[in-house]
C-alpha cells in the first residue's frame, strides 16, 4: 500500500498573479504494483494541463487561460493486464523562464508526452516538434518512451502520434494507457516474448472505438 499527497496546483495570470489554486491535499490509500513517471511537454498553451485534468478528472479546465507556475504533479493508476499501473504524471509550465526548472526533472522521467500546438503552419509544427525533441535527447534517460500528442497534424517521425482533445476528451484516456501499457511490457517483457507495438496498439484501440 501506499499513500500519497498531492502538491498545490499553482497557476498565473498573464500579468504574474497567482490567482487560482486547485486544492489537492487529500491523503489517499492507494495499491498499484509498478510505477512510472511521465512528463508532459510542451510550449504554453498547447493544452497540459488540460489534457492531465481530463485524464486524472475526466472534466475540461474551461474558461480563462491560467499559465502553470514552475512543474506540479498527479498519480494515477490505471489497470495494464491485471497489473496496476501507478502513472505520476508531471505538469511542466510550458513558459521558457521556467526551462531550468523543468529540466531537472526529465532525468527521472520514463515517458515523455509531447503537446503539440494545434492548426500551425507545417514548417513552424516541424520546428517546434524539433525542438521538444532535441529538448527531450539532450535532458532526458535514452530509452524514454515518447508520445506526441497533437490535433489534425500528422507527423512522420516513428514516434506514437495522436489526436487528441481535452475539451470532448477524445484519444485522452487512450494516450496515457497506451503509454502505461508500453512502460510496463518494457520493465516485465520476457527474453522471448514479442515487443509491445504501441502504434499497433492506439490504432486498433480507435478502430474499437469507432473514432477517428
Ligand atoms: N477548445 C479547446 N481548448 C483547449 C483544449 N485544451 C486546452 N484548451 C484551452 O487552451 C488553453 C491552455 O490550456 P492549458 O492546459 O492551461 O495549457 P498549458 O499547456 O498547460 O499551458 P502552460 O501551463 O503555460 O504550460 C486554455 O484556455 C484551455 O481552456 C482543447 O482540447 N480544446
Amino acid at each position: 500500500m501506499s499513500t500519497r499527497k498531492t502538491s498545490l496546483t499553482d497557476k498565473q495570470t498573464k500579468n504574474g498573479t497567482s490567482k487560482y489554486v486547485l486544492e489537492r491535499c487529500a491523503s489517499i490509500n492507494e495499491y498499484y504494483d509498478i510505477a512510472f513517471k511521465v512528463m508532459l511537454l510542451g510550449d504554453s498553451a498547447v493544452g497540459k494541463t488540460c489534457v492531465l485534468v481530463r485524464f486524472k478528472d475526466g472534466a475540461f479546465l474551461g474558461g480563462n487561460f491560467i499559465a502553470t507556475v514552475g512543474i506540479d504533479f498527479r498519480n494515477k493508476v490505471v489497470e495494464v493486464d491485471n497489473l496496476k499501473v501507478k502513472l505520476q504524471i508531471w505538469d511542466t509550465a510550458g513558459q521558457e523562464r521556467f526551462r531550468s526548472v523543468t529540466h531537472a526533472y526529465y532525468r527521472d522521467a520514463q515517458g515523455n508526452i509531447s503537446l503539440l500546438p494545434q492548426f500551425v503552419l507545417k514548417s513552424l509544427f516541424l520546428r517546434i516538434l524539433t525542438a521538444w525533441l532535441t529538448e527531450i535527447h539532450e535532458y532526458a534517460q535514452k530509452d524514454v518512451v515518447i508520445m506526441l500528442l497533437g490535433n489534425k497534424v500528422s507527423v512522420g517521425y516513428g514516434i506514437p502520434f495522436m489526436e487528441t482533445s481535452a475539451k470532448t476528451g477524445v484519444n485522452v484516456e487512450l494516450a496515457f494507457l497506451a503509454i502505461a501499457k508500453e512502460l510496463k511490457h518494457r520493465a516485465t517483457q520476457q527474453p522471448n516474448e514479442p515487443r509491445f507495438q504501441i502504434q499497433d496498439y492506439i490504432e486498433a484501440q480507435k478502430h474499437k472505438s469507432g473514432c477517428c
